[in-house]
């Protein structure tokens, strides 16, 4: 079985399981898998985007569909992006590079993650120029200045602030079986661990190098350091939507794919108060997108593109470059399809008309 194989994602994360299973320590898969608490966010992620039900128009003329778009002046062939996910040199020998290769040639967009197993400009030069720096910001933040202006030099074209993980959720599988990375498995952007820490998980070290005071104020400090532009991941309410557009931001709505706080709210429940608060501002939405229909209906509630999660890891363990780009583009197809079903030939046909909440 290989990925062109797969004929939807559930049979991508089928063969990527399967494949993490023969080559990776079983702690990678707790660690891909795993949710906070009771994981009932992680659960209500994916069967949240069917409360949506679709309202399609007939007669619409489909014979040519487009999905091109943009995001922050980028153009995609697709609103299909990567989001930041931690250390996939777990999943893949090519680790992020292969993920950054393949979002590169599918015209997408990759997020990179803070706790990367390649370095910024490896990563920059695989994405030629496609994709964003997601960033945990460090107390010390001379650490994190440098971060940034190394990820800009290397061609990030936004800083992705997540802001839903001052502090790590609770999660009992890894509890249970701590992560165990390979030797030789480098996270560059880690520093090597101070005196009396030796003893601390990876997780753990690294989250003891956070910065929990995070708060609003953070943001000039970041405005001070670069002239990208900024956007906060984790947002799921309309009071936070409107003060991120206070404060100049992009909006990223997810709740981290129920690995932070379990009960969270789910991003189609939130996705529309969300938007109406947001202005001007873009809005980008993650969690439990596995089919062209929960893009569409992301869409339909007027966020400007959708990221995928673990289904971008499961492609990457599946068959590294090619599984990534065989997941983007059966989302891509997918996608395409339910459009002409819908009778919509373009993004901006899309809206609020288009759904109605199942009873
Ligand atoms: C294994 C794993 C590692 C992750 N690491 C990060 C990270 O380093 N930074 C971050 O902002 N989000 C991280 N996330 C959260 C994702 O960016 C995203 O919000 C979430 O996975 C979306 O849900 P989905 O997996 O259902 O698509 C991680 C998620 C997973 C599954
Ligand atoms: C401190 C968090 C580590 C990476 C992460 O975001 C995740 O595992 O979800």
């Amino acid at each position: 079985m290989t990925p062109e194989d797969c004929l939807n994602l559930h049979e991508l994360e089928a063969l990527g399981r399967a494949e993490l299973l023969k080559a990776a320590h079983p702690s990678v898969l707790d660690y891909y898998l795993g949710g906070a608490g009771d994981e009932r966010t992680l659960r209500e992620n994916r069967s949240a985007w069917a409360q949506w039900r679709l309202r399609p128009r007939m007669l619409a003329d489909v014979s040519s569909v487009d999905t091109a778009t943009e995001v922050l002046g980028l153009p995609l062939s697709s609103p299909i992006a990567v989001a930041p996910s931690a250390m996939h040199g777990l999943a893949h020998p090519e680790g992020e590079c292969a993920v950054a290769a393949a979002a590169a040639a599918a015209g997408s967009l990759m997020t990179l993650s803070t706790l990367s197993t390649r370095t910024l400009e490896e990563v920059g030069t695989a994405a030629g120029g496609r994709w964003w720096f997601q960033l945990y910001l460090y107390r010390d933040r001379e650490v994190s200045r440098a971060l940034i202006q190394r990820a800009q030099a290397a061609g990030a074209r936004a800083l992705v602030l997540t802001v839903d993980a001052p502090v790590v959720g609770r999660r009992e599988a890894m509890l249970r079986r701590p992560l165990v990375l390979p030797a030789g498995l480098e996270l560059p952007n880690v520093g090597p661990r101070t005196t009396g820490q030796e003893s601390l998980t990876h997780l753990a070290y690294f989250d003891s190098l956070m910065d929990m005071t995070l708060s609003w104020r953070d943001l000039e400090w970041l405005r001070g350091v670069t002239d990208l532009p900024l956007v906060l991941k984790g947002i799921l309410t309309a009071e936070d939507a409107a003060l991120a557009r206070e404060h100049g931001a992009h909006i990223w709505v997810s709740n981290h794919g129920g690995r932070q706080l379990d009960g969270a709210v789910t991003a189609p429940e939130v996705l529309g108060e969300v938007v109406a608060a947001a202005g001007d501002r873009e809005v980008y939405v993650d969690g439990g997108v596995t089919r062209g229909g929960d893009v569409l209906r992301a869409l339909a509630l007027g966020a400007r593109a959708v990221f995928l999660g673990r289904a971008a890891l499961w492609g990457l363990a599946a068959g590294g470059q090619a599984g990534v780009a065989r997941t983007l583009q059966l989302l891509e197809e997918e996608l395409v399809l339910d459009m002409a079903l819908c009778g919509k030939t373009a993004l901006s046909q899309l809206g609020p008309d288009l759904l109605r909440r199942a009873p």
